[in-house]
């Protein structure tokens, strides 16, 4: 089973409109859709709709909107009751697919209520395969609060923890990184990445990838410069994942994602799509990536299956995420890359 855990969820709220976003008019929304969202419910959504066993961890009032529709999309879940409702996130899509996102900061939880939550996470864990570790963190949380859940997660499974999995931003993303330890500080148990409380794979979009690749000790580039270079994501990954990280899965959007290993590098594409909505593209193709794990693929094809479904993700309105059958797989073409 795949534990995924949202601090921080949403109500994604996705207004189609019929033009360019023009600042400072007033214009008429297409339509308008409701989804339950944060960056773990759509990994444990997308893996649902492929019919694989995930639990979602995340704050929430039992009537709060985003826990009620989990439960008429029979994802199951397990929350921490909050007194603050979740916040509403609403995305702007334009026809081409262009989107414009703005996501609130989302409830303050108090210290006790996040180790509740931690407590939580430990508990629905166990015996769990991947724990996927996603999304901003609400106002209040310390910004080493992955590296330190990681850490917890690999204590609490005493040399049979589960996978860790971050996909986050900002300074929690590089924490992940910077404050979880180092592989011989003997501050975790298991997981690739033995001995420290780094992720077994991280998740970064081109801009995030530059940050964490600037954590550890890269030279800097930015995102659109790594975007635009598949082979300078690989060489800016391969240096993530000598600093102590399992995998790096970089989804370089349209360009296609990036997967490099101790082993080697990789990159896939796959044809154009016509976008719709590129929101929870990146979850969906972390969700194909543990899909394809799970199945023992080997990573080329676990790299193979994450596109397809980024790809299948951002061709469907709003947050929809795909299952495996609305993907394309076959169409996905992998090239081996240097990784230093
Ligand atoms: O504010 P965060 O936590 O970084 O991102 C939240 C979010 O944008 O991520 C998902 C798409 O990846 C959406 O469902 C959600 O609204």
């Amino acid at each position: 089973m795949i534990v995924t855990f949202t601090a921080n969820p949403s109500l994604d709220r996705t207004v189609a409109l019929p033009g360019p976003l023009a600042r400072g008019e007033v214009q008429r929304a297409v339509s308008v859709r409701q989804e339950s969202g944060g960056k773990g419910v759509n990994v444990s959504r997308a893996l649902v709709a492929s019919g694989l066993e995930s639990l979602a961890v995340l704050p929430g009032a039992d009537s709060d909107p985003v826990l009620a529709g989990l439960r008429e999309s029979a994802v199951p879940f397990i929350s921490l009751p909050i007194d603050e409702p979740l916040r509403t996130n609403v995305a702007l899509t334009e026809p081409g697919g262009v989107t414009t996102k703005i996501n609130e900061p989302g409830p303050v939880l108090a210290a006790d209520q996040q180790e509740a939550l931690i407590k939580l996470l430990l508990e629905s864990s166990r015996g769990a395969t991947w724990v996927v570790l996603a999304g901003s963190l609400p106002p209040g949380f310390p910004d080493n609060f992955y590296a330190t859940v990681a850490r917890r997660i690999r204590e609490a499974g005493n040399g049979n923890a589960p996978l860790i999995a971050v996909d986050s931003s900002g300074t929690p993303l590089a924490a992940a990184l910077t404050d979880a330890g180092t592989p011989d500080d003997g501050t975790g148990t298991s997981g690739t990445t033995t001995g420290s409380g780094k992720p077994d794979l991280l998740k970064p979009n081109a801009e995030e990838l530059a940050e964490l690749a600037a954590a550890a000790g890269f030279a800097p580039a930015s995102g659109d410069e790594l975007e635009a270079d598949p082979a300078a994501a690989a060489a800016a990954a391969a240096a993530v994942v000598r600093s102590g990280v399992g995998a790096v899965l970089a989804t370089l959007g349209s360009k296609g994602a990036v997967l490099v290993t101790a082993d080697g590098a990789w990159l896939a594409t796959h044809p154009p799509v016509a976008a719709v909505s590129t929101v929870g593209a990146g979850d969906s193709a972390l969700a194909g990536y543990l899909l394809a794990h799970g199945r023992g693929a080997a990573p080329a094809d676990c790299l193979r299956q994450a596109v397809a479904h980024g790809a299948a993700a951002a061709s469907l309105p709003g947050s929809t995420v795909p299952a495996a059958d609305q993907t394309t797989p076959d169409a996905v073409t992998i090239t081996a890359l240097r990784k230093d």
